[in-house]
């Protein structure tokens, strides 16, 4: 029998304060070999505070960090076999793009021939061979921050850290930026931890997504859980466009619930609930429902019907998105089909099916 592997990474505890300011509160955390872990949420929730702490250069207050098994918690960041890739890509400017790689290989006593193959391998693998007598200033944006991957890939790190490095691209070049970096965490097989503020980034690269809130983080899991099935409203909300519907459940039988508003009733399946915990009649929820859910259609049985007169209306080439306004106020979208959807003005009437509500306890 194989010995299980060891995470990459582990945070056990981690405490850490500014003053009265608590930008970590015991964070627990366990990563996976290989695995590409986004942590995602606002600007101040602590992405760069827990990164920061895993590479060593905060010291938490209290816990503890672990990488390839190893307590590391009293090591500094150059003793610790990760290594962080920065937005503004930190290169050296008067060192060539050969010799900027090559620094990376130093620590580790090759010799000079080693080296140099190493560099060669590098600089293959970031599809860049032929740029490396360049200085940094001689390169676009792109090619620099591959030039900082490959210079931090150097050392055979057990994992990378990566604190928002695509955010000084513009979006054309960040967009493929996404694609080559995914791609060289797969040929790497390197865990990659990565730090943004981008619901779309962290969904279209990572494996697990650790969405973070005020210190915490409020829900580890696969992209599409945090889509379809997010713990709480925050989490919901965060990670893609979202109508929200305020409801009272007003049955609770066998798998089965019957929620009520004053637009709207609905049964559906009681494994909607997404909030941990077990609703009871009479109790307050709020239903989300994702846009693409709402369809223009008839309605399954059972299933929820929703009409309003549509107010805004985008054309996005084979999808509109529309805005309609329901005879209780509400406001929703629905990203539908361009040829079922009502002219500004008339009646849009959307359905969607039990199964892609999340019921999330209010
Ligand atoms: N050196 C510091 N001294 C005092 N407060 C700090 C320090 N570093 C971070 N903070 C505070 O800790 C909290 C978390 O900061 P952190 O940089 O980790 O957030 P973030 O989620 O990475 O945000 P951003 O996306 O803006 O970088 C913030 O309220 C921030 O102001």
């Amino acid at each position: 029998m194989t010995a299980p592997l060891q995470p990459a990474i582990e945070v056990r505890n981690v405490v850490k304060s500014f003053g009265s300011m608590r930008a970590i509160d015991d964070v627990s955390l366990s990563v996976a070999p290989g695995v590409f872990l986004t942590l995602l949420g606002p600007s101040g929730c602590g992405k760069s505070t827990l990164l920061r702490t895993i590479a060593g250069f905060i010291t938490s207050d209290s816990g503890s960090v672990l990488i390839g098994g190893r307590d590391v918690t009293s090591l500094p960041p150059n003793a610790r076999p990760v290594n962080m890739v920065f937005q503004d890509y930190a290169l050296f400017p008067h060192m060539t793009v050969r010799e900027n790689v090559g620094f990376g290989c130093e620590m580790q006593g090759l010799s000079r021939q080693a080296r140099e193959k190493r560099v060669d391998d590098l600089l293959n693998l970031v599809q860049l061979p032929q740029l490396g007598h360049r200085r940094p200033d001689e390169l676009s944006g792109g090619q620099r921050q591959r030039i900082a991957l490959a210079r931090a890939l150097a050392p055979d790190p057990v994992s990378l850290l990566l604190d928002e490095p695509l955010g000084a691209l513009d979006l054309k070049l960040r967009l493929e930026m996404q694609r080559e970096l995914k791609s060289l965490q797969r040929k790497t097989g390197k865990t990659f931890v990565f730090v943004t503020h981008d619901q779309e980034e962290a969904m279209s690269m990572s494996d697990l997504i650790a969405v973070m809130r005020d210190g915490h983080i409020e829900q580890l899991d696969r992209p599409e859980v945090i889509y379809s099935r997010p713990v709480s409203l925050y989490v919901g909300s965060f990670v893609g466009a979202a109508n929200l519907l305020e409801a009272t459940v007003d049955g609770v039988d066998g798998e089965q619930m019957r929620v009520v508003s004053r637009a709207f009733q609905a049964v559906l399946p009681r494994s909607s609930v997404t909030t941990p915990g077990d609703v009871t009649p009479g109790m307050a929820v709020t239903l989300l429902v994702r846009p693409e859910h709402l369809q223009a259609s008839t309605p399954a049985a059972g299933g929820l019907s929703l009409a309003g007169r549509v107010s805004e209306r985008t054309y996005l080439g084979n999808r509109v998105h529309v805005r309609f306004e329901t005879e209780d106020g509400r406001s929703l979208l629905a990203d539908a089909r361009a040829e079922d959807v009502a002219e500004v003005g008339e009646v849009f009437k959307a359905a969607l099916r039990p199964e892609s509500v999340a019921v999330l306890r209010s």
